[in-house]
């Protein structure tokens, strides 16, 4: 695998990933043994996880939009048009395009418009965007967007820094373009940055993150994707937050948003896949959830895939694009490599 990072070795080989997370493999191994979900963590810290995987797993595809967005070099239009039509090829079911947010905030993503008008759409894909306020959601549907994300923050200072507001404005823009968008029939997808640690403020306790979630589900977003930003985020703080979330907002309405800064995205994941869902007939928030059964459990993994010899092929030369190492920012790889899978977002679980 030479220098091929952690997380593309994880991708290529889940035994791989059991032998970098050992600990991982010998629960996985009793739990086969005893043919029970395994209980462990003190007895005020129990948690019980599934024997089984999710049949079905989403990949929300983020890559040209949560990929590109920092990079320092200007990637040209043709190149992330290029590079959408490539991952439409893939079959991949939603692929985040662009986003309509301010030039003067994010210049890679200025040309929003012609990406998403020159692509072409996949008949069984979605391609969502970015509107992080009236004036992109009204850009974003000129542009001919059919369903758009909006993001929000469980970090007070993050909100500030990254969409210069507070939670609570936030929330007032965003059920504004919440509800512009239901008028419209539009689907609206929420994110919640910071759901497992803060780059300012340190960690995040699970129910403010949940509080900021159930508002976005509220207002109405069909899925609220967990962002853990700066990818601190490890298995133990990712099933204790998502055990808090899913109290209040059913877990068919959840996905996991995983960056892999400190190589730990696929193990959170793992975490994620292995969460159950809400027990039988559990209440939330006065509506009575269906039975969930393992086999039912629906998770939505985000792999950023991105090719550099395809890119190549077509003029760029652009070295492969990495893992996160802050918010946002791109790790660019010394050597580009053939092919890569880079876990940036993950799931859905119903
Ligand atoms: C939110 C704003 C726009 C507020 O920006 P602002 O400066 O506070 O907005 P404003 O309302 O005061 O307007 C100032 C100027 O911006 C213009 N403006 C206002 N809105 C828009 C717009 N939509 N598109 C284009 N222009 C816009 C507006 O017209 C005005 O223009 P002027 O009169 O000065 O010429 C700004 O802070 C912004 O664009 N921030 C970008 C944040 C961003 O894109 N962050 C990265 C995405 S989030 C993320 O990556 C996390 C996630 C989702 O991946 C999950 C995870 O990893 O955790």
């Amino acid at each position: 695998m030479g220098n091929i990072p952690t997380t593309v070795k994880h991708c290529l080989s889940y035994e791989q990933l059991i032998q970098d997370y050992p600990w991982l493999g010998s629960r996985l191994q009793e739990e086969k043994d005893e043919g029970t979900p395994v209980v462990y963590g003190t007895p005020h810290r129990k948690r019980t996880l599934t024997r089984e995987y999710p049949e079905y797993v989403k990949i929300i595809e983020v890559g040209p939009r949560d990929g590109l967005q920092n990079e320092k070099e200007m990637v040209p239009t043709g190149v992330k048009i290029q590079l959408i039509n490539m991952l439409s090829e893939t079959g991949l079911p939603v692929i985040e395009a662009t986003s309509f947010v301010s030039s003067k905030w994010v210049p890679q993503m200025a040309d929003h418009t012609e990406v998403l008008q020159a692509i072409h759409r996949s008949s069984h894909a979605r391609y969502p965007v970015l509107t992080p306020n009236m004036h992109g959601f009204r850009d974003a549907v000129a542009a001919g967007a059919t369903e758009v994300a909006v993001f929000g923050s469980a970090s007070e200072t993050f909100s500030r820094k990254n969409i210069n507001c507070s939670i609570d404005a936030s929330m007032l823009r965003l059920e504004e373009v919440i509800c512009a968008a239901k008028q419209q029939q539009i689907p609206v997808r929420g994110y919640v940055s910071c759901a497992l640690g803060c780059p300012y403020e340190g960690p995040i306790e699970p129910t403010k993150v949940t509080e900021v979630v159930k508002r976005l589900y509220e207002l109405g977003c069909y899925e609220v994707s967990l962002g853990d930003t700066t990818g601190v985020g490890t298995p133990g703080s990712m099933a204790k937050m998502l055990h808090c979330v899913m109290k209040e907002v059913p877990s068919s309405a959840l996905a996991v948003h995983c960056h892999d800064t400190y190589g730990q995205a696929l193990a959170n994941i793992l975490t994620a896949l292995q969460c159950p869902g809400l027990e039988k007939g559990t209440e939330c928030e006065g509506r009575k959830q269906p039975a969930l059964r393992d086999s039912e459990l629906i998770c939505c993994l985000a792999v950023a895939l991105s090719d550099s010899a395809a890119l190549k092929r077509h003029g760029e030369n652009y070295p492969i694009i990495g893992p996160h190492e802050t918010h946002g920012k791109w790790r660019r790889r010394k050597k580009p490599v053939q092919t890569s899978n880079y876990v940036t977002e993950t799931g859905r679980m119903q």
